[in-house]
């Protein structure tokens, strides 16, 4: 088992190709269904410290996967019941079955058992879970001790996290062969419990990746405040948001940082206070431009947003700016820009869609030419050229005022280092995740800002 920092995310489309590629290239699926089945067995005999294991099997490859578990376990000397729904219909899944030589306990009248594994749907759920299949499942997971769930929770949809009827949660999800995009997308990364990727032998290259801790440069004898990179902050209507956003891009390593505009006593000595003029605007050591913390929506901040498009600055465009621009104007505009919308945001900009996360994501990048951050619980990161970056689930502790603000701070700070816009949005989210983490519960954004200093020395 293994952490998810860094993995490939695959849609279902994605994860059948690349079995297939491994069945071109001289594999089985028999061969790999025993893999995953093996290496799902020595995860649960583990954590199951000898108590009872129950395995629910579906009628697809899940369910084969199960099969092979169960036979596992017992092999292993573990006690373990499987229980069914429906006969194995893969021929897969019907060799699988050969394995188990014990009796199949009919789903709907299973005993519970300590420990329960869900090895009923996978990335092939089509429709709803039936009620008799949800209250077999609450039954039997309320009365376990641990309850695990092969690839995913049964009762998500795969690509795009979305429930199919009332999955019920899980403590621990085995990934096989890679991540899939419900991992991570709320609802149904919140029902996975802990989520551990098992190796079963397929190439998972994908697009989409986890985030992890990222790369970034450390000062040397030749650093000095500038070559460090500078970040200047516009500060709109409220200059709380913009000093936050500031105060953030100054502790997660930004060498200088200016505060365009008037400023409020109580920021931090460090800040920069600079007027707001076309000279300030035009400064060429700025590596990193931040529009729209605390900006405001009149005509005099769409015209500053327009002053700050007409640089040549890389931008962070975030909070009400997103309000004043459009994907045509970013796209015309070009230049490297970081776009930080929450749900309503995205939507002001981009428009609603039915779409996954991802999905969105990816078609708002393309249409703005900007690398997107699709803020949220479930945090997407788009880039132009379809690369995709998904952040685990972070502390939702985070959603307090002003976290946005340093989010956009922090995001700052690594691109003025000088990482492209996808590593540094995707190094952005990780050191606010990291600094939430370390800020534990009932922070304030205050607190998250000043955390981005020990998150960004966990990196040294
Ligand atoms: N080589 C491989 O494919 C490997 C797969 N692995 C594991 O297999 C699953 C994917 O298996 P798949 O058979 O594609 O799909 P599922 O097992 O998830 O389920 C599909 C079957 O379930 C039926 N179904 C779908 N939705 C429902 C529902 N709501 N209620 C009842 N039955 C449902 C479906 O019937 P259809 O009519 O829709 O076709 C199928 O019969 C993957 O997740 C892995 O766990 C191995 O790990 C690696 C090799
Ligand atoms: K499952």
């Amino acid at each position: 088992m293994r952490k998810i920092a860094g993995a490939a995310v695959l849609t279902a489309v994605e994860m059948r190709a690349a079995e297939a590629g491994a069945f071109d290239r001289g594999d089985d699926a028999v061969a790999m269904m025993q893999r995953a089945g093996h290496a799902c067995a020595a995860a649960v005999g583990r954590l199951s410290a000898g108590a009872e294991v129950l395995v629910l099997c579906g009628p697809g490859n899940n369910g084969g996967d199960g099969y092979v578990i169960a036979a596992s376990l017992a092999a292993a000397g573990q006690p373990v019941r499987v229980a069914a729904l429906g006969a194995p219909n893969t021929d897969t899944a019907v060799q699988a079955r050969t394995g188990w030589h014990r009796p199949v306990e009919a789903l709907g009248e299973a005993f519970p058992a300590p420990v329960l594994v869900d090895a009923l749907f996978g990335i092939g759920i089509s429709c709803p879970l039936d009620d008799t299949v949800v209250a077999a499942l609450s039954r039997l997971g309320e009365a376990a001790r641990l309850t695990i769930a092969v690839d995913l929770p049964s009762g998500v949809d795969s690509d795009s996290g979305a429930r199919l009827g009332c999955p019920a949660p899980v403590d621990l999800t085995l990934a096989l062969g890679a991540l899939k995009p419900a991992h991570l997308l709320q609802p149904a990364a919140a029902l996975c419990g802990t989520v551990r990727l098992l190796d079963i032998g397929v190439d998972a290259s994908a697009t989409a990746q986890v985030i992890g801790p990222p790369t970034l440069p450390e000062p040397g004898p030749q650093s000095h405040k500038f070559n460090r990179g500078m970040v200047a902050v516009v500060r709109g209507r409220m200059a709380g948001a913009a000093e936050l956003c500031a105060t953030a891009a100054m502790h997660a390593g930004a060498g200088y940082v200016a505060l365009l505009g008037a400023s409020m006593p109580g920021a931090p000595h460090a800040l920069v206070r600079r007027r707001l003029d076309d000279e300030a605007l035009a400064d060429r050591r700025i590596a990193a431009l931040v529009v729209g913390p605390g900006l405001g929506r009149d005509d005099d901040m769409r015209a500053l947003v327009e002053r700050a498009l007409a640089s040549e600055h890389a931008l962070v465009i975030d909070g009400d700016a997103l309000h004043l621009v459009t994907p045509e104007q970013l796209r015309t505009r070009g230049g490297q820009i970081i776009l930080t919308p929450h749900a309503g945001e995205f939507e002001a900009l981009f428009g609603r869609s039915d779409g996954s996360k991802l999905d969105r994501a990816r078609a708002a990048a393309n249409a703005s030419g900007a690398t997107v951050v699709f803020k949220g619980p479930d945090t997407v990161i788009a880039a132009p050229d379809g690369r995709t970056r998904l952040a685990p689930a972070a502390n939702n502790w985070l959603s307090t005022a002003g976290s946005g603000d340093v989010l956009a701070g922090a995001i700052a700070s690594c691109l003025a280092a000088g990482l492209d816009p996808l590593a540094a949005a995707a190094a952005g989210v990780w050191l606010h995740g990291e600094a939430a983490r370390r800020c534990g519960a009932a922070f304030i954004a205050d607190d998250l800002a000043r955390a981005l200093t020990q998150a960004r020395a966990a990196l040294t």
